[in-house]
């Protein structure tokens, strides 16, 4: 309802209105001001003072509603659900962060959280702004800096691309081992800019991206938003810092597009990506080089290949085949199509080969783009250098699952896909002792345990299912 007839409704029964909503109250100040540069315009006759002046105003106040994060002084956690609490919710203006769970942290709470602790290995310890913490790596790579004694500190805009509600438990996650993830958005400059100021972070682990290489022919400017505004704004915020952090960021296999030379090494061409996710991904590379020259911003990017396993993202093949096997529908296998599949714990394993050895920054932001002299940019595959047909990965996943799957194969739809992927990794090797060691029946078996327990899925039921049966998946989803 209006606040005018809450006021109206209040005077007749002779109460006391409550105050205006607080954009109304900003309102309010804003004409409250204006009025006095009326005065003063009078006074002095300066009708461009007047208009300069209302026009500041207004710009003032439309910045205030659209980054109210200049104005917050608490950051929101995601947490567990049993977190919320009204006594922790933010200040109206702060939430234009999509807040929707958790408690509201303080500053103290991101400090100690990007705080290191003692490592086990001795070493000083980092600390790490991971973007994209509650993803499937970004969690992964999180949990690991956090028990190895590094100081993390996540951000996260847990994004409806595929289901929130795992991204939340991912959270929780990591809330529990002492994570701080907050919840906000790669392109909101100014909270890049405030957590950065906020702690001494040594690195970005930058993670935050749209993902899928199909969805792209379906939400192009996604890709764009996240993959090139969202790398520009997290670089800018990096590099301007007078102590630039090192930036450590997740590209793609898919660069290599229609590269034909296997395996593929990162000299290879990478000028003809298949995919808009894969164009979006070479220019992230491009964008590396530009603020690495100019302000001599160390940036490693690292070109993933098809990662998987627990806490895996729902829209990979090899997750939505399960899902669909253990529902009795069908799948839709392309034909040909090989993939160098790569275990998330190698792949956590390289980031943090890659944070360890990222090298310093030569710049900083108050230097106006000089910088002492070159930052290293380094660019390697993380994959797992035997690429398995896809087909196989379902035969997999059939003896894992204790069902057939029921498949139709058709020929690869020519949207984007490449038909096969293979690394070569021993640039990663040298530089960071990079090596993969699991196998992909090792890999998905893990998947498969954490995908059962996670959804509740009771094997035994699934291998004779029933039409009853088969509904039990759906309905322990979320
Ligand atoms: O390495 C990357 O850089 C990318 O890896 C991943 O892309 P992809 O390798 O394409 O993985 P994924 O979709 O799991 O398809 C796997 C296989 O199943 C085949 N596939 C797929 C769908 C289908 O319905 N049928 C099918 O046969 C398909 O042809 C393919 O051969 C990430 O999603 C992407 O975000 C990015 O990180």
């Amino acid at each position: 309802m209006p606040h005018h007839c809450n006021a109206v409704d209040a005077a007749a029964k002779g109460i006391k209105p409550p105050p205006p909503p607080q954009h109304q109250q900003q309102l309010l100040m804003v004409r409250r001001v204006a009025a006095s540069g009326k005065l003063l315009s009078a006074a002095s006759s300066h009708l461009l003072f007047r208009a300069t002046l209302l026009a500041t105003l207004s710009l003032v106040f439309l910045f205030t509603l659209h980054y109210p994060s200049l104005l917050s002084h608490s950051f929101h956690l995601s947490s567990s659900p049993s977190s919320i609490s009204s006594n922790t919710l933010p200040a109206s203006r702060s939430s234009s962060h999509r807040i929707l769970l958790g408690s509201s942290p303080s500053w103290s709470d991101v400090l100690r959280s990007a705080t290191p602790t003692r490592r086990r290995d001795g070493g000083a310890g980092i600390s790490v702004l991971v973007t994209g913490a509650a993803g499937f790596v970004g969690a992964h790579c999180s949990l690991a800096l956090r028990a190895r004694g590094d100081g993390v500190v996540g951000l996260d805009n847990f994004n409806a691309y595929y289901s929130p509600s795992l991204k939340r438990a991912r959270a929780s996650l990591l809330a529990s081992r002492g994570v701080a993830v907050i919840d906000g958005d790669i392109n909101d400059g100014a909270l890049l800019s405030r957590l950065l100021d906020a702690a001494p972070f040594t690195h970005v682990l930058h993670l935050a991206a749209q993902a899928g290489v199909r969805h792209a022919l379906r939400d192009p400017q996604a890709y764009v938003a996240s993959n090139v505004a969202g790398l520009v704004s997290v670089l800018e915020a990096a590099a301007r810092r007078p102590h630039q952090p090192a930036v450590v960021w997740a590209s793609s296999s898919s660069v290599y597009g229609l590269n034909d030379k296997s395996p593929f090494s990162e000299d290879h061409r990478t000028d003809r990506p298949a995919s808009l996710y894969a164009a979006t991904k070479k220019a992230g590379e491009a964008i590396a080089h530009a603020y690495n020259h100019i302000y001599g911003l160390s940036i490693t990017g690292l070109r993933f290949f098809t990662v998987y396993g627990p806490w895996g993202r729902p829209d990979m093949a090899y997750f939505a085949f399960a899902r669909s096997i253990v529902a009795g529908e069908p799948i839709t296998l392309f034909r040909g199509a090989r993939r160098d599949f790569t275990y998330i714990d190698d792949v956590v394993r390289g980031c943090l080969g890659a944070l360890d050895t990222a090298g310093e920054s030569t710049g900083g932001g108050v230097r106006g783009g000089k910088k002492r002299g070159v930052a290293p940019l380094r660019i390697y595959n993380l994959g797992n250098t035997s690429p398995v047909d896809v087909a196989r990965m379902v035969g997999i996943l059939e003896k894992l699952l204790g069902r057939k799957a029921n498949k139709r194969v058709v020929t690869m739809p020519s949207n984007g896909d490449v038909p096969f992927t293979h690394a070569n990794v021993s640039r990663a090797a040298r530089d960071f002792g990079y090596r993969p060691t699991t196998s992909l029946d090792a890999g998905l078996r893990h998947f498969v345990e954490w995908f059962v327990d996670y959804y509740k899925i009771d094997l035994a039921k699934i291998a004779k299912p029933t039409k009853r049966k088969s509904m039990a998946m759906s309905t322990a989803s979320s």
